[in-house]
């Protein structure tokens, strides 16, 4: 959208009050709860920056979102500034049922009751909204509850009940999700269930036509939701929901097809491996980005400002790291939903967004060592250490080379190729002690005390890796090599064969 457009679209809704642009760049999405529904909240939510409201479907009656709705335009109009409702679907996801008294304590070794009967008769057993839900677990199983937060295992399958242990407890409260590691507990169903149609038509009764689709495995179910819409004659705006491996093996057909993207991280932190997701999110950003598709970044963000008035400095970085990996938005869920502070909350983002943004350019070069010197930045400083690890860095490029071999006396020469952070590893050779502890910080570099400065010989490296079996004979190295013996600062760099 062009500036122009922006702030035409702003005075529209400002109806002639004083305009002026936000003052963060990035979007924010915030889902709206007990905590967040009253016009009072929500007025000032949209004040602190909040551009967009996220109704989850999967919590709450129709009747409610409809208020929801009420109240989010009326807010909007008080404060002159637009604010687009995102229709949340609940997807093919397992829950639990409404619990009796929440939270519900769960104690680590204690026995629990999960059940599919209808009727609740005992408080202490935990209702699940899904009928073939024990013919999907054995004893043995692992239940996630809460996005993982809380674990148990399976010890006796009933008919309607499922008795498990509690391994990991904590509280638990109402309609939170649940999966069977491995990925179970997506039902076979896929995405855009019978009770997603009915939120569309919901939304599209109240005038809404941007939907998340959750749990979505392929294009087809894009298509799904668009063609559902325009049975009623209307056209929708989708964003694809990206939280299970399916989605990341057709991540280029779900891009083409789809309006925007979430990289909802709660469910996709149980679905793949936690470890992966931030590898995932710079993935579907820098894939996303390419094709101008919108990206939202969910879940957790700044999760410790649901209970404390301040966020972790992790969280604040994982919402700045995101800005930098290039997302459009950021999205506040149980923070605004049912939050002590959703109005700070929002406040927090914007602060961090605002400071993040002005830092881009800068950091942004920072952050690309290799850019920065690709680009001819800093040349009036360049040093002979800089040019030679440009070109070892070349070097392993074009010839796929594995090992670099840096005699160093303080380190300086493999620190400057780590900064690249090369595929190749960095075998350092140094007789310095306090060098060789040092390097324990540097990414890829493995270092070696050698004895004698006989030994800063190449041959006499060659010969050590070759006899110590860590590089094979007839393997092509890099070494880089101090031409004057005694003085810091390498000249030049030999691509050598192991012999
Ligand atoms: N409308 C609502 N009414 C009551 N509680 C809500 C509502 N919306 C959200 N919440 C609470 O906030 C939590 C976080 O919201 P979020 O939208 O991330 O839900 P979720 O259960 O994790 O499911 P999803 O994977 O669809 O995001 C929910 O688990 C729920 O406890
Ligand atoms: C937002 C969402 O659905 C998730 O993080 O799982
Ligand atoms: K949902
Ligand atoms: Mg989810």
């Amino acid at each position: 959208m062009m500036l122009e457009e922006v702030i035409h679209q702003i005075s529209e809704q400002t109806k002639r009050k004083r305009m002026s642009l936000p003052d963060h760049k990035t979007k924010i999405v915030c889902t709206i709860g007990p905590a967040s529904r009253s016009q009072e909240v929500l007025v000032r939510m949209i004040r602190a920056g909040m551009n967009v409201a996220r109704l989850n479907l999967s919590h709450g009656s129709f009747d409610e979102h409809r208020e929801n709705i009420r109240n989010i335009r009326t807010a909007a109009d008080e404060v002159g500034l637009p604010v687009t409702i995102l229709i949340d679907l609940p997807g093919p996801k397992i829950r639990i049922g409404d619990l009796a008294k929440e939270p519900m304590e769960l104690r680590k070794g204690e026995t629990v009751t999960l059940t599919t009967a209808p009727v609740q008769s005992d408080p202490d057993q935990i209702p699940v909204d899904f009928e073939q839900f024990p013919q999907l677990v054995a004893p043995g199983s692992i239940i996630f509850l809460s996005d993982g937060f809380l674990q148990l295992r399976v010890d006796e399958v009933g008919e309607n009940d499922v008795r498990a242990t509690v391994i990991i407890g904590g509280p638990l409260l109402s309609r939170k999700g649940m999966s069977l590691v491995g990925g179970g507990g997506i039902v076979a169903l896929s995405a855009v269930t019978d009770r997603d149609r009915e939120c569309i038509d919901f939304g599209l009764s109240e005038g809404l036509d941007t939907f998340s689709i959750s749990f979505i495995e392929r294009a087809e179910d894009v298509l799904k939701a668009r063609e559902h819409a325009a049975l009623s004659g209307k056209s929708v705006r989708v964003i694809a929901k990206i939280e299970r491996q399916e989605a990341l093996t057709n991540l280029d057909e779900i891009l083409r097809e789809t309006d925007g993207v979430m990289i909802a991280r709660g469910d996709l932190g149980v679905q793949i491996p936690i470890e992966e997701v931030p590898t995932v999110q710079k993935r579907i950003i820098q894939k996303a980005n390419i094709l101008g598709r919108p990206v939202i970044t969910a879940t957790q963000m700044l999760m410790s400002m649901t209970d404390n008035i301040r966020p972790t400095r992790a969280e604040v970085t994982d919402v700045a790291n995101a800005i930098l990996d290039g997302t459009d938005a950021v999205m506040l869920s149980e923070e605004t939903a049912i939050g002590k502070y959703p109005a700070e909350t929002v406040a927090m983002m914007a602060k961090i967004a605002r400071s993040t943004e002005e830092k881009r350019s800068t950091v942004g070069a920072v952050c690309s060592p290799l850019e920065y010197f690709r680009q001819g930045r800093g040349r009036e400083k360049i040093t002979v250490n800089d040019v030679v690890s440009l070109n070892v860095i070349e070097a392993l490029d074009a010839l796929g080379i594995r090992f670099v071999l840096t005699p160093t006396r303080s380190g300086s020469t493999p620190r400057s190729i780590s900064r690249f952070k090369p595929d190749a590893w960095i075998l350092a050779f140094t007789r310095n002690p306090g060098t060789l502890k040092f390097l324990a910080f540097s990414y890829g570099v493995c270092p070696f005390l050698i004895r004698s400065e006989k030994e800063y010989w190449h041959g006499a490296i060659l010969d050590s890796i070759r006899d110590s079996g860590l590089i094979g004979s007839g393997e092509r190295v890099v070494l880089t090599e101090g031409v004057s013996p005694g003085r810091e600062g390498t000249d030049s760099l030999i691509i050598l064969t192991v012999g």
